[in-house]
Formats: C-alpha cells, sequence, structure tokens
C-alpha cells in the first residue's frame, strides 16, 4: 500500500481575476475549489492513475469534512485524524502570473499528534509512505525526520516533497526519494540554479548525503532523475500553463504509481513527468487520458 501523509491539508482557492487591481473590487472571472495540500494532491493523482493509496494527516471544520467528502466521492481511502479548528485555505490567484497565499493551518494538539502517530504502526516492509508539505506552526520544525526514522525501522520506502529546513532535515534521514523543485534545491545550498547543469550537480550532492533517488522537477524545463548509477533529463511537453498548482505533487504521483507496478525508475520517471505536464495544462489534477497522450512526448536524455 501506499500511504500519503499530509499534515497540513488545504482546500485550494483558484480564483482567475482579469485586470487585478490592489484596493479596488475585482470580480472573478472564474473560481475552483479544490481539496489540496501535497499528500492528497499525489492520493488524487494515483487513483487517477489506477494506483490505490490511503490518505493521512490533520483535517478539520468545514474545509477538512469538504477534502475527505471529496476524496471518499473518488473512491480514495482516508485515515484523518480530526482537529478542531478548520483545515486551511490555500488561495491560488490566477492573474496573468500566478500568485499564492498558503494559510497557516489549524493547531495540532499533542494528544492529536500521538493519535497520528499510532496510524503508522499498520505500516510494514512492502508499503511505501509519502511525506509532502508544509508543517502546521504546533509541531515540532525536525517531525519528519522523527517520522521517516519511524518508517525506516520497519523497512517502509520513505518519499518527501517539503522545502527549506524541512528538506534539509529529511535530507539527513536519507530517504527513498526527496522531489525538491529547481529553487527548493538551490535554497538549501544558498544558490540560485537555473540550468541543468547546475540541478544536476547540487541534486548529485543529494544523493552523495544518502539520498537514493532524486528528482528535481524544472517547471517547464523538464526534469532531472539522479541516483548512485543513473542521470536522466526528461523534456517536458510542450502545451498551455493553465495552473501550475500541483505539478509537482503529480510528479511524485506519476511516478510511484508506475514505480509500485514495474520498478523502472527511467519509465516511472517517465509518467511522472507527463503527469506533472499534464496537471499544468489544466485548471485542475491531470485525468488519465491526458497522462498518457503527453507521455509518448516524453523523451529520457541519459546525461
Ligand atoms: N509550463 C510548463 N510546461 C510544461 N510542463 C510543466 C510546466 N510547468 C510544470 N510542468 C511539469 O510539471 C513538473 C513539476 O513542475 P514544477 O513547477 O517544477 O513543480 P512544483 O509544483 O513542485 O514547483 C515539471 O517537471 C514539468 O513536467
Ligand atoms: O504545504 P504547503 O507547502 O503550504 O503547500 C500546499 C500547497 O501545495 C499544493 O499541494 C501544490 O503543490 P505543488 O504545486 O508543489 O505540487 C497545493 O495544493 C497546496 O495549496
Amino acid at each position: 500500500m501506499i500511504y500519503t501523509v499530509t499534515l497540513n491539508p488545504s482546500v485550494d482557492y483558484v480564483v482567475e481575476v482579469e485586470d487585478f487591481a490592489v484596493g479596488k473590487l475585482n470580480r472573478s472571472k472564474s473560481d475552483l475549489k479544490l481539496p489540496g495540500g501535497k499528500g492528497i494532491n499525489v492520493s488524487l493523482v494515483l487513483k487517477r492513475l489506477g494506483t490505490e493509496s490511503r490518505a493521512l494527516g490533520f483535517i478539520g471544520g468545514f474545509t477538512g469534512f469538504f477534502i475527505e467528502s471529496f476524496l471518499k466521492r473518488e473512491n480514495i481511502q482516508t485515515d484523518f485524524v480530526q482537529v478542531n479548528e478548520d483545515t486551511r485555505i490555500n488561495i491560488k490567484l490566477k492573474t496573468g502570473g500566478e500568485t499564492e497565499i498558503n494559510g497557516s493551518g489549524p493547531h495540532i494538539s499533542t494528544e492529536k499528534y500521538e493519535e497520528f502517530l499510532g496510524k503508522l504502526d499498520q505500516l510494514t516492509n512492502e508499503d511505501i509512505i509519502v511525506f509532502s508539505g508544509s508543517i502546521p506552526k504546533s509541531l515540532s520544525p525536525d517531525v519528519y525526520s522523527g517520522l521517516i526514522h519511524v518508517c525506516k525501522e520497519k523497512g517502509v520506502k520513505v518519499v518527501a516533497d517539503v522545502s527549506g529546513a524541512a528538506l534539509k532535515s529529511v535530507i539527513r534521514a536519507k530517504p527513498f526519494l526527496v522531489k525538491p523543485n529547481h529553487h527548493e534545491l538551490g535554497e538549501i545550498f544558498k544558490t540560485s540554479i537555473e540550468t541543468i547543469e547546475d540541478a544536476a550537480f547540487y541534486g548529485k550532492k543529494l544523493v552523495e548525503m544518502g539520498v537514493e533517488n532524486v528528482i528535481i522537477s524544472m517547471a517547464e524545463k523538464g526534469a532531472l532523475f539522479i541516483n548512485k548509477k543513473a542521470l536522466y533529463h526528461a523534456n517536458a511537453p510542450k502545451g498551455e500553463l493553465k495552473n501550475s498548482v500541483g505539478a509537482g505533487d503529480s510528479v511524485v504521483g506519476g511516478f510511484l504509481s508506475a514505480y509500485a507496478t514495474r520498478k523502472d525508475y527511467q519509465e516511472a520517471f517517465r509518467m511522472g513527468t507527463a503527469a506533472g505536464s499534464a496537471t499544468a495544462f489544466s485548471m485542475e489534477l491531470c485525468k488519465k487520458e491526458d497522462v498518457f497522450t503527453l507521455l509518448t512526448q516524453v523523451e529520457i536524455t541519459h546525461l
């Protein structure tokens, strides 16, 4: 089973405004309310590609109810801990460019955290667990490294898609896979990464530090896959960017869906890149038919 963990889920309010003016009344051209948070997006993409997962994390209030009902409608297994405050709402403002305001999220008490920890008892060495997204303020900034140690002791394969200080501590825990984007990778090395060569250089450093597999997503420049034996670049297919929210999560979902069935890194990487682009080219997360159409346009180059 693949488990996804979203410590801080969200309802994503994607709102399109033409000629946005600060300090004025603006009316939306379109708006959408979607379940979000990185692990939840991974579960949604896995399901669309035919792979089961169980979504874990903390949800609360009317926003939490919206997320759980949406996942249930898509027949995704959930095992969330219910908290008292509302799950956050993240604003994704589309005004030509993409502007985001991510909320801070509800308080997680020690009891609720322990309830969540108990859910990890069900994991076995046949499982994969995905830890994704920001950490609620009430939890320790090091929470992921502790969770990863618990899972690794059980022989569970750990995947992480986190940023900033959390990414640094996750790397020290030597997971199976991390998927930073090039900005997040640059941030931890205090540099700016714009080229594929730079991304390869710093990605290799993560492998030297003990991470088994690294995917660096680079938006329209595609992605890199690096481990001790391989260094691949995948081009991103050409298309009209509609909404890149969830594109990175779709890379993780696409990769794991293919990896779970074939255990072939190159094919899994191709599927991840196609899923990322299929999401970037639609207002919502990718659909299976779009991923498979784009799959034929993704070329893998061995660097
Ligand atoms: N403008 C784009 N054109 C084509 N593919 C894109 C575009 N933006 C994102 N993608 C696809 O989505 C993947 C993840 O996007 P990226 O923006 O790097 O991730 P994140 O959402 O984590 O910041 C990329 O590797 C690429 O496959
Ligand atoms: O937990 P964070 O870092 O605040 O990110 C949450 C946001 O990330 C998303 O999961 C999208 O992530 P990506 O665009 O990186 O794939 C949104 O659904 C959500 O609003």
